[in-house]
């Protein structure tokens, strides 16, 4: 029986393929794929990104078995409203489009481009909608079998590699032993890097990082014009660490995109957060920042988050990258504005 062309059956394969034409833009409608592909976003998603980049040809890539692996993946995304599956279609999705700037286009393999895409897919997988700290204080099954450390992240990454051992879902089978070694060891390097108590460190070192590759920067000698300097980086560890910085803004990209498909984010990790608030309320804990949906300030939790995580995180990546990203800079500082106009529309409606 032939493939689909999307991976998955669905009436709305006109629309879906509309929508697809759109796979390497930041604007792509991650809502619309998912209604137009029966739920189906990560796989038809990450199934299109692999054909596109010839993934299926150069890893003799088994479609069916791809398939069954990113179908059985997505069905290990549970139906909570941010952490589902929707996310790791929409954060694999910005990864693409992050790994098609020109400034990128002579420094990743082949397997480490294949490292990235499966660990944006499966990196939130099987997450109960719960934070870390939650798992940590209400003694969770999780944290005692991960030591309270980066336990979500240590959760999604046993998860997906324990759906490899099936065999019809093992669509790496034809990699050789050492590059399955490297798929394992950058994916476990980049899962573990999106916990958030990793944040600090990362936002240390990227600095000097960056500092560092500028000065490598050189000009590609064959590129057609001047302003396309590819960085190119002789060591693994630091092809890694540029992805694993990767990651973690695709992670935190809400904010960048068009405010129609931010504020469905927003209401999304809210209801989240509230939920969780729900239970440690009712469970007599202590509740946790930003999860008390009685004295919740949502458009100045959002911008916070703005000013003190994701707007300094992606200067930092568009400074490396420019003039690439200025879209992504262009969209935080519009969102912020209108969360600040939110509020002092806000005040003005109480003095009415
Ligand atoms: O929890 C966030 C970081 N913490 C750091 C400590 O202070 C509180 C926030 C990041 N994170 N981790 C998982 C999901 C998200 C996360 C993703 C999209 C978020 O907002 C929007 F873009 F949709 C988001 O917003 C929260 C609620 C208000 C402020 C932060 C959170
Ligand atoms: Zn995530």
């Amino acid at each position: 029986d032939t493939i689909p062309r999307f991976g998955t059956e669905t009436p709305h394969e006109a629309k879906l393929a509309e929508l697809m034409d759109n796979i390497d833009a930041w604007g792509l409608n991650i809502f619309d794929v998912h209604n137009y592909s029966q739920s189906h976003s990560l796989t038809s998603v990450m199934y299109t990104i692999f054909k596109k980049r010839n993934l299926i040809e150069t890893f003799r890539i088994s479609p069916q078995k791809l398939i069954n692996y990113l179908v059985t993946l997505e069905s290990h995304y549970l139906d909570v409203p941010y952490h589902c599956s929707i996310h790791a279609a929409d954060v694999t999705q910005a990864i693409h489009v992050l790994l098609l700037i020109p400034s990128f286009e002579n420094t990743f393999t082949d397997l480490e481009i294949l490292a990235a895409l499966f660990a944006a897919a499966i990196h939130d997988v099987d997450h109960p909608g719960v934070t870390n700290q939650y798992l940590i204080n209400s003694d969770n099954e999780l944290a005692l079998m991960y030591n309270d450390t980066s336990v979500l992240e240590n959760h999604s990454l046993a998860v997906a590699f324990k759906l490899l051992q099936n065999e019809d879902c093992d669509f790496i089978e034809n990699l050789s032993d050492e590059q399955r070694k490297i798929l394992r060891q950058i994916s476990i390097d980049m899962v573990l890097a999106t916990d958030m108590s990793k944040h600090g460190a990362i936002m240390q070192t990227i600095q000097s990082f960056h500092q560092s590759l500028k000065a490598k920067q050189c000009k590609d000698s064959n590129s057609n014009s001047s302003t396309n300097d590819s960085l190119v980086l002789t060591e693994q560890k630091e092809r890694v660490q540029l992805l694993r910085e990767m990651l973690h803004c695709a992670d935190l990209s809400n904010p960048t995109k068009h405010l129609s498909i931010y504020t469905q984010w927003v209401d999304r990790i809210m209801d989240e957060f509230h939920y969780q608030g729900d239970r440690e309320r009712s469970a007599g804990m202590p509740i946790s920042p930003m999860c008390n949906r009685r004295t919740a300030d949502i458009e100045m939790a959002q911008i916070g988050f703005i000013q003190a995580i994701v707007e300094p995180l992606w200067q930092m990546w568009a400074q490396l990258v420019y003039p690439h990203c200025q879209q992504m800079l262009d969209n935080i500082d519009s969102n912020r504005q209108w969360y600040e106009y939110q509020i002092s529309n806000r005040s003005s409606r109480n003095n009415t």
